[in-house]
């Protein structure tokens, strides 16, 4: 199948760059026709192609990237810059080929070169760890907005800058990507930007060519243990942002054995934070109130420092994402009494202070998808996450445990193709915290879909072998399910599809947003 490509973030007033001059500065060796003057763009996807671009055909998975170099040619590309075996690929596609031994490796460098981005670069923010990324990246951009500062973000739900959206394809873009994002956001006057930084960008080079101002680590716990070997590998890879090549300062949660041995072994200066008081953390968290809703805490830091704020979300954990934001702002240079001061006054459209009593003082956020509430006011409170691993289940789980005294039921699947190992464990977590668990699919993708559920529901009675198990496969008649066990007071917890609006079938996108279904079907029973 033939990637469909993206459309992505792009300058719109490129800067024109001499491609002679970029061959000389990296080394690059030049064969076949001789290059253009200027070259304005850099992409690997021959979808993308503007022109002006340089087009990278890199060795994938599936394809050699220049193979489309043809293709690249008619849609403007000036150049081709591959590898050997990319070069005889496409010795007769009609464009100059442009040689390094591992493009992958060069990418970084290059698109910063091409896009300048390099030069009074704007505050950077990385985050990483295996849950909450999405939702710190959200949560640093809400409050640099309350603080009055412009800033961009790049998350696994979508690339913003101000009112310009585009849905992700990836959690972190390439490095092509990126660096043409943040030219973008430079034209849009953009003084911070908040990166998600996934694993799996920082081993296939995508984040090259940055240099964090300051990057945040929330967790690490079981997941992509079908793209590293071990849990040791999975951190290693992790580890590598906090490095002094990729980043200046870092902030580390540390409630994890991960977290401690990472501000252990990381190279930069790093601050920890954690949420139990006895850790030895330099800012501690406390819950102060956990509604279904809203979640109050207590940041202490060091010289006895405090702030209390909250967050218009379900959870602990949301407060944790929070403050470890907070944190990362101080780390940047923000003072914690201005952040504090932010957060806990109103402002009106123009952005004028406005005294009002009904305000309620905290963090102004919205993150699509990730533990959002869909129901009304009667029936029963419904929540859609896009929780995918067994840490995440128990996170959330035990927060609505909690926020409410009525029944869980908690409707889930696994993704296809993707790690199988945790399957069974989100299965006995299901079981062990829930009173009814529904398995339904979640993007099957390639794999068969009726064996995704065994391996759940096996791991779910394996846990708990009398719990109440329904399995439905279609996920519209498995929400309604969930609904005809639920009552008044009761909570559904919808894990998987997130902000998702597409269901992957073999190869196929199918339309399908949770977010909307689960209205319907609570408007048909007259809850909404
Ligand atoms: C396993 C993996 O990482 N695959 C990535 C890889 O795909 P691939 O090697 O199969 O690429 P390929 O299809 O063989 O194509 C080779 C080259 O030809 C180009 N091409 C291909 C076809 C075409 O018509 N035209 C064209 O130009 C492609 O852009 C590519 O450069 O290169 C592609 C182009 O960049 C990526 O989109 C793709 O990510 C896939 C979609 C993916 O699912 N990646 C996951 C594992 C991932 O990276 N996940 C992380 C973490 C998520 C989390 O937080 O949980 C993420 O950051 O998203
Ligand atoms: N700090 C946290 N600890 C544990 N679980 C969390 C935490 N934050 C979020 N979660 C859970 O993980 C899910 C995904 O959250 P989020 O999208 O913020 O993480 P992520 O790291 O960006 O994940 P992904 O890369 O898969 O998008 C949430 O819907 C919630 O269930």
């Amino acid at each position: 199948m033939a990637d469909r490509g993206s459309s992505a973030l792009r300058p719109e007033h490129p800067i024109e760059r001499s491609l002679p001059h970029l061959v000389e500065e990296f080394g690059l060796e030049q064969r076949g026709l001789p290059v253009s003057e200027v070259v304005s763009g850099i992409t690997l996807s021959s979808h993308d192609v503007v022109p002006g671009d340089l087009y990278v055909g890199l060795a994938g998975k599936r394809h050699h990237g220049a193979r489309f170099a043809e293709a690249a040619r008619e849609a403007g590309a000036v150049a081709i810059l591959t590898d050997d075996e990319g070069a005889e690929i496409a010795a007769d596609a009609g464009l100059p080929i442009i040689v390094t031994p591992e493009p992958r490796l060069a990418l970084g460098e290059l698109a910063a070169w091409i896009y300048r981005t390099r030069e009074e670069p704007p505050t950077m923010f990385g985050v990483t760890g295996t849950n909450g990324k999405t939702s710190v990246a959200y949560l640093l951009e809400a409050i640099l907005r309350q603080l009055g500062v412009v800033a961009g973000i790049s998350t696994t739900a979508e690339r913003r800058i101000g009112d310009e959206v585009i849905v992700s394809k990836l959690t972190t873009p390439e490095a092509t990507e990126i660096h043409a994002m943040l030219a973008r956001m430079r034209e849009a006057d953009v003084r911070s930007v908040v990166l998600e930084v996934s694993a799996q960008a920082i081993t296939q080079h995508r984040v090259d060519g940055i240099v964090f101002d300051v990057v945040g680590f929330t967790n690490l716990t079981h997941d992509h243990l079908d793209d590293y070997e071990t849990m040791d590998v999975y951190y290693a890879a992790k580890r590598e942002l906090f490095q002094p090549d990729r980043a200046r300062r870092g902030v580390v949660m540390v409630d994890g054995d991960w977290g401690g041995r990472l501000a252990q072994e990381s190279r930069i200066p790093i601050t920890t934070i954690a949420t139990d008081p006895a850790a030895d953390a330099e800012w501690t968290l406390t819950i102060d109130e956990e509604r279904p809703e809203r979640t109050t805490f207590t940041l202490r830091g060091p010289d006895h420092r405090t702030l209390t704020t909250s967050v218009p979300l379900l959870g602990a954990y949301m407060a944790a994402n929070a403050a470890l934001a907070i944190v990362m702002l101080v780390e940047s240079g923000f003072d914690l009494d201005a952040i504090a001061h932010a957060l806990n006054i109103a402002h009106d459209a123009e952005g004028t202070e406005i005294h009002d009593d009904g305000f309620v003082a905290g963090i102004d956020v919205y993150i699509p998808g990730r533990a959002e509430k869909v129901s009304g006011e009667s029936g029963p409170i419904v929540y859609i996450d896009y929780g995918h691993s067994p840490d995440a289940f128990t996170s959330t789980l035990e927060s609505i445990r909690r926020v409410s005294d009525g029944r869980v039921i908690m409707l889930f699947g696994a993704d296809g193709d993707r790690d199988p190992s945790k399957r069974e464990e989100m299965g006995a977590i299901a079981a062990r915290l829930a009173d009814a668990v529904v398995v339904t699919d979640f993007h099957p993708r390639f794999e068969d879909p009726a064996s995704i559920r065994a391996a759940l529901i096996a791991g779910a009675k394996r846990a708990v072998p009398d719990r109440e198990i329904h399995e439905v496969p279609d996920p519209r008649a498995a929400f309604r399910t969930a609904l005809s066990l639920a009552g008044e007071g009761d909570v559904i917890l919808y894990a998987g599809p997130g902000h998702e609006d597409y269901h992957e079938v073999a190869g196929e996108r199918i339309p399908y947003s949770a977010r909307d279904d689960a209205r319907s079907a609570l408007h048909e029973h007259g809850w909404l």
